[in-house]
């Protein structure tokens, strides 16, 4: 096959026109080899991550299941989710295969030409249920984030079946069902703490009742000083349940400010609190600020299963928390209300958590 000539990119609107509106992604900007950082994609000092930054003595706990019934895990679990918000599981039964299949997958769909990619935009998508982009709110953002994605809100097999990108769509189904047991045990055990004795019909719903998955793409970036892979939020789910490959460069805020890495565990999930229990529980488990750092040779990718409230619940602080006298934190508020000011700014830490505090 003849290569394909491609013309430099020099000026703003080319580069939105090549990566946002054609659908080449920052995956598209990076194979042609550019030599430096455009400057869309340049990070104010603040927003980058230095060395002094990072914490390399701490580590985020990693969790054997492995022994279900030993109350012990269901106390880590519980620990972890209050003092870090983030936590790695391992044996946790989701088979390595699944996971590895979903790589696969992953690499699949960002590997198809990008004629195909962009029937998946905003703008060509049969559904707002399947939206491949690039960066996080293109249209919000002072600068541009390293990363392009395809995003699947689950809705049923049948829609999946017909809308998702088929080089993709088993493998993920899958994913999705073999991790359901370890969402619900980790639910379960995260419930009793608060005083939740059973999570019934009404609070399946408001904790598990919508899933959204993400396959996240960082290609290599010519100057990854100078920008962020994603910048620095909380997640608004319940929790997230991340496959991320060995690479590495998933960072999360420790207690002093400064930030510590989440090292790929092979055949592990990294499990993190998002801001919609941050808000149920009260304010006892936190949702942490996390970032993910450009890369200078390699490609990265990720996964993440956001499960959360449906967008009709209500949500706000259990009564069951409250019980005892403890004083909500929280309003009440209208779950697709407050995942819709997420995703109309830019990133912003745990800005968005404001919104629903009294
Ligand atoms: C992408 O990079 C990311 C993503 C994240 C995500 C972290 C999470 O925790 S995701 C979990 C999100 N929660 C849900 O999906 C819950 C259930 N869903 C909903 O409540 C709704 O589907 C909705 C998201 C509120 C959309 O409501 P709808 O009424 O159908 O309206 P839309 O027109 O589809 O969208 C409204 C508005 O939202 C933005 N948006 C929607 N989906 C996405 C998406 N997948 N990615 C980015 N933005 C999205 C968008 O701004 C829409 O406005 P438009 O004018 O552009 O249509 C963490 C870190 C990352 O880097
Ligand atoms: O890629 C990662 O490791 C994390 C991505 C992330 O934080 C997200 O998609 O919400
Ligand atoms: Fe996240």
């Amino acid at each position: 096959m003849a290569p394909t000539i491609v013309a430099p990119i020099t000026n703003s609107s080319e580069i939105t026109d090549f990566i946002i509106s054609k659908g080449n992604g920052v995956k598209g900007l990076s194979e042609m080899g550019l030599k430096s950082l455009p400057k869309e994609y340049v990070q104010p000092p603040e927003e980058r991550m230095s060395m002094s930054q990072i914490m390399h003595q701490e580590s985020i706990p990693i969790i054997d299941m492995s022994s279900w019934d030993d109350p012990n895990v269901a106390e880590s679990i519980c620990n972890a989710a209050e003092k870090w918000g983030f936590f790695q599981i391992t044996n946790h039964g989701v088979p390595i295969e699944v996971l590895e299949s979903v790589k696969e997958a992953t690499h699949r769909f960002f590997g198809l030409p990008a004629e195909e990619k962009s029937k998946f935009l905003k703008e060509n998508s049969p559904s707002n249920n399947v939206r491949f982009g690039t960066s996080f709110t293109p249209e919000a953002e002072k600068a541009l984030e390293w990363k392009d994605y395809l995003s699947l809100f689950y809705v049923s097999e049948d829609e999946a079946s017909a809308l998702w990108p088929p080089v993709c769509r088993d493998q993920v189904l899958e994913y999705m069902k073999s991790s359901e047991a370890v969402i619900k045990r980790l639910l379960e055990a995260l419930m009793k703490r608060l005083n939740v004795k059973e999570i019934d019909e009404m609070k399946e719903s408001v904790l598990m009742g919508s899933k959204r998955i993400n396959l996240n793409y960082y290609p290599t970036c010519p100057n990854p000083e100078l920008t962020v892979g994603v910048g620095r939020h909380s997640d608004v789910s319940t929790l997230t349940i991340l496959l991320q490959d060995d690479i590495g460069g998933l960072y999360v805020k420790g207690d002093n400010g400064r930030w510590i890495h989440v090292p790929p565990v092979s055949g592990s999930l990294v499990i993190n609190v998002g801001d919609a229990l941050q808000i149920m529980s009260n304010g006892r488990y936190k949702s942490v600020e996390h970032r993910v750092v450009a890369n200078g040779s390699k490609n990265r990718i990720s996964v993440p299963i956001f499960v959360n409230p449906r967008p009709c619940d209500m949500i706000g602080p259990f009564p069951e928390v409250l019980e005892g006298g403890e004083k909500a934190a929280y309003k009440q508020v209208l779950y697709s209300d407050y995942v819709k000011l997420f995703f109309s700014k830019a990133h912003d830490g745990k800005n968005t958590v404001e919104f629903a505090k009294i």
